[in-house]
């Protein structure tokens, strides 16, 4: 039923996602999901590599399953590229396929989602086609100027870390991504982290949140 599902959201890209009978409830509906936000350059592939070490989760970075694709023969490769270097947002339908097909493999049911939803329309997509909601968000809190600089000296060879293009993946994440940050603090569910000092520091604010959901599952 469920691979059946999958199959029909591959081969209808452009889905209207609006009634019940388009959501899907799959195994991870029993998985721990925390979302990752923060702007480029904020810390948040490596605070997550940091949390896969000590808590054992998952991480699926949104970003590197979409370059993934690029170097794929996915028919979406080139579109990706475009919007990539232009520091704009991918279709939701395509982004949230590429996440569900890593929710449903593997047997790891804690999973962190790293640089995803950057819209309020990626996180309605999310919802509506995973019937799943976060457990809980984590953000991290960069001021811009450290992003840049942190961006500038990766020096990983992306086609989007140069200076024109930081530009515009800084205005999307204020207008478009910062929405969705506001939305799960008014639900109660999001961690702030102050994104700035050293990647240990950063991370003994990252450590106790893992900590209370892992004592949370022993009682529970
Ligand atoms: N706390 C930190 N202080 C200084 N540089 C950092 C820190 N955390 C990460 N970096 C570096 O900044 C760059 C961006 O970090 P990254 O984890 O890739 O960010 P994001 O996934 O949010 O885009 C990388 O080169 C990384 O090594
Ligand atoms: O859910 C996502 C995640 C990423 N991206 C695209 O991929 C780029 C790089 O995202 P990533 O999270 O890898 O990098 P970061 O912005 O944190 O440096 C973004 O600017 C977007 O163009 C996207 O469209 N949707």
């Amino acid at each position: 039923m469920l691979r059946r599902t999958i199959a029909s959201l591959k081969s209808s890209i452009s889905l209207h996602i609006t009634e019940e009978k388009d959501r899907i409830c799959p195994k991870h509906i029993d998985s721990v999901i925390t979302f990752v936000l923060g702007g480029p350059g904020s810390g948040k592939g490596t605070q997550c590599a940091k949390i896969v070490e000590t808590f054992g989760f998952k991480h699926l970075s949104a970003g590197d399953l979409l370059r993934k694709e690029i170097v794929s023969d996915s028919e979406y490769g080139s579109m990706i590229l475009d919007t990539i270097r232009e520091g704009k947002i991918v279709p939701s339908e395509v982004t949230v396929k590429l996440i569900l097909r890593e929710l449903e493999s593997g047997d790891n049911h804690k999973f962190l989602i790293d640089g995803f939803p950057r819209s309020e329309e990626n996180r309605i997509a999310f919802e509506h086609i995973t019937g799943s909601e976060p457990n809980f968000v984590l953000f991290f809190d960069c001021p811009e100027e450290e992003m840049v600089k942190r961006v500038l000296s990766r020096n990983q060879g992306r086609i989007d870390d140069n200076i024109d293009t930081i530009k515009k993946r800084l205005k999307v994440f204020e207008s478009l991504n910062l929405p969705v940050i506001d939305y799960y603090a008014k639900k109660g569910k999001l961690h702030r982290i102050n994104a700035v000092g050293t990647e240990d520091e950063i991370f003994e604010q990252v450590r106790p949140v893992f900590a209370a959901c892992e004592k949370k599952a022993t009682i529970t």
